[in-house]
């Protein structure tokens, strides 16, 4: 396939009010083909055998359809990005949330952490869970020694999600706290996400559509690990998100709060109806993904050498799905 083969290609570029995964800006291509519209969005970091399976998911949503959902709406968790402790419970208030993740292992120090944590479990009350996500940075007795004042700020863990970056560190690690452990990284960017090791190392894996290369991937590797699923957003705009809501909504057991209230970390939206904003923690499972609204778009347009970039980068993806299909 060819980017001549979509109805439509456009590229956006979202400012991020508060800085996460080492980002303020958001880009990304939106496609129109028969089926609706599909998102390709993988981050300028990644190489292009990476942003290859990121482009099938997209090309799923618009060529081949997404299965059948089990539920019509999902619970989600309240994002807390490394922000100051005032504006994390600010965030929680506002979002209606019972369940919040809380971004770890930020360069201000664990101190920071804590008490964001602290915060966090301040303006949730005593009901609410509280998990945090450190994105692998920390060695084992550094993840054990935090994961203890974390939990205890907390007043308990719901679950760390990867708190060291590979198999062998999480294996020590889980032997040693009484924290429960997500695994995210090692399945999103494992060489064989079936692998299916992430079972011994982790009580919960995290699952994205976006980047596993569509829904039904996503299905197949939340079942090949055998345990309980999270569904998680890879910062798409409503269209992307639309798959991983179509995700959430096919998994046969969904026991958890699910990641994909990450639109609240975007200035805007590139739709201005169908919008996957979560309302009260819970968003709904959408018929098809929202189509982007012209005028929005209009003033989220890429620069005209990013545009570039994101077509050659698109087309060259597009040619390695060819390839490996
Ligand atoms: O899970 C969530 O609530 C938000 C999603 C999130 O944290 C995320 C978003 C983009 C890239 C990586 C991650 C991550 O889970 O590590
Ligand atoms: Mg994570």
């Amino acid at each position: 396939m060819r980017l001549a083969d979509f109805d439509e290609v456009l590229v956006y570029a979202i400012p991020m009010p508060a800085r996460f995964r080492g980002i303020d800006v958001r880009e990304g291509m939106l496609l129109r083909g028969p089926l609706g519209w599909g998102e390709f969005c993988p981050f300028d970091d990644y190489d292009d055998a990476v942003a290859a399976v990121w482009m099938a998911a997209a090309v799923e949503a618009t060529h081949t359809g997404w299965p059948a959902p089990v539920r019509d709406r999902v619970e989600v968790n309240c994002i807390v990005p490394a922000v100051e402790p005032e504006q994390a419970a600010e965030r929680v208030r506002r979002s209606g949330c019972r369940t919040v993740k809380v971004k770890v292992a930020h360069e201000s120090g664990i101190a920071a952490d804590v008490e964001r944590v602290a915060a966090v479990r301040d303006a949730l009350g005593p009901t609410g869970a509280i998990r945090v996500d450190a994105n692998g940075a920390w060695g084992v007795e550094e993840a054990a020694a935090n994961l203890r004042l974390l939990d205890r700020a907390a007043g308990g863990l719901q679950y760390a999600e990867q708190p060291c970056a590979t198999y062998d560190e999480m294996k020590v690690l889980h032997g040693r706290t009484s924290v429960p452990l997500a695994a995210d990284e090692l399945i999103r960017r494992a060489v064989d996400p079936f692998d299916a090791r992430a079972r011994d190392v982790a009580d919960v894996a995290i699952i994205k559509a976006t980047p596993l290369g569509g829904v039904r991937r996503g299905l197949a590797v939340a079942e090949s690990t055998g345990l309980a699923c999270v569904v998680s957003s890879a910062l798409e705009t409503s269209v992307g998100l639309a798959a991983q809501l179509r995700l959430a909504g096919a998994l046969p057991t969904l026991d958890h709060a699910c990641g994909l209230d990450t639109l609240s970390l975007f200035a805007s939206d590139v739709v201005a109806t169908g919008s996957s904003r979560s309302a009260g923690g819970v968003i709904a499972v959408p018929e098809r993904a929202p189509s982007p609204d012209p005028a929005l778009l209009e003033r989220l347009r890429a620069t005209p050498e990013r545009e570039r970039w994101w077509r050659e980068r698109a087309e060259r993806a597009l040619a390695q799905a060819d390839r490996s299909a």
